[in-house]
């Protein structure tokens, strides 16, 4: 079951990251005022990681409680450690080398240097996400092996071709449902390797948003509200289980 449908459009590219960042800081804090620990799952790619920069220098971080939160990737490239291709890599120059957060709370995905291949890395991964699966009330509804905690907030940015996570348009892997996170090894958009949940862990979410700037992006998200096939258009397949936003700006909303 998927709750309610928004799209709000922000002026520039700059306001939707401030935006987004302000909306993403009041979501957790509405959480923690429900429930601990939390679950935020975020995504790299230019404008995740402006949403990034923009938290952490809002004023609004002080209303979330950093020791009750856990951070978690929506996808990873397959490189080694330092690798400026890393998404956790930006992230951690924007955001989380600043915060007062455990590093523990802090699941970064595996490494070239940690893991053998894109597939045992995901393996590693679903184990992570199992050990914290447990407390969550909805589970009965996933498959037995697609453990993942419900997230509050699922944080994705999307491709000019539609994708999201690295979960790509024809390669068939928007339809896998029997593992939370995939090896990915012929990413059309480099570097090949990578590693990303699956639709069923991205949608075991309360609220799933989708973000995305410039006009480059227009054509897939018009098809995807327009009612797309996940498999052409991947980002079609986003969907929270109390909310889903599309955040735009006015050029990615031009369609
Ligand atoms: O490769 C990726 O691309 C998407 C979209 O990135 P963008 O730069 O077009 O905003 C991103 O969401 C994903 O995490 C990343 O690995």
């Amino acid at each position: 079951m998927t709750g309610q449908r928004a799209v709000l459009v922000h002026p520039t590219a700059q306001a939707l990251a401030r935006a987004t960042a302000a909306r993403l800081l009041l979501a957790l804090a509405d959480a923690q005022a429900l429930r601990s620990p939390i679950h935020l799952a975020i995504a790299g790619g230019s404008v995740g990681t402006q949403v990034l920069a923009e938290v952490a220098t809002s004023p609004l971080l002080e209303n979330v409680d950093l020791s009750g939160l856990h951070v978690w990737w929506v996808d990873e490239r397959f490189v080694p450690c330092g690798d400026p291709d890393r998404n956790e890599g930006q992230a951690t120059e924007v955001l989380f080398g600043g915060l007062d957060i455990p590093a523990e709370n802090v699941h970064r995905m595996p490494t070239s240097d940690h893991a053998s291949d894109p597939d045992a890395a995901a393996a590693d991964y679903a184990t992570e996400l199992t050990a914290f699966a447990a407390a969550s009330p909805d589970r009965a509804e996933l498959p037995a092996s697609v453990g993942t905690p419900e997230f509050d907030v699922v944080l994705l940015g999307m491709g000019p071709d539609g994708h999201i996570a690295s979960l790509f348009p024809g390669h068939g892997t928007v339809r896998i449902t029997d593992r939370s996170v995939i090896g990915v090894s012929d990413s059309p958009k480099p570097p090949p390797r990578r590693i990303s949940l699956t639709v069923p862990a991205l949608t075991h979410a309360r609220q799933v948003w989708v973000v995305a700037a410039g006009a480059a992006k227009a054509d897939a998200v018009a098809r995807a509200l327009g009612g797309a096939e996940p498999d052409e258009v991947p980002a079609a397949a986003a969907a929270g289980r109390d909310v889903t936003l599309w955040l735009l700006d006015a050029e990615a909303a031009g369609r």
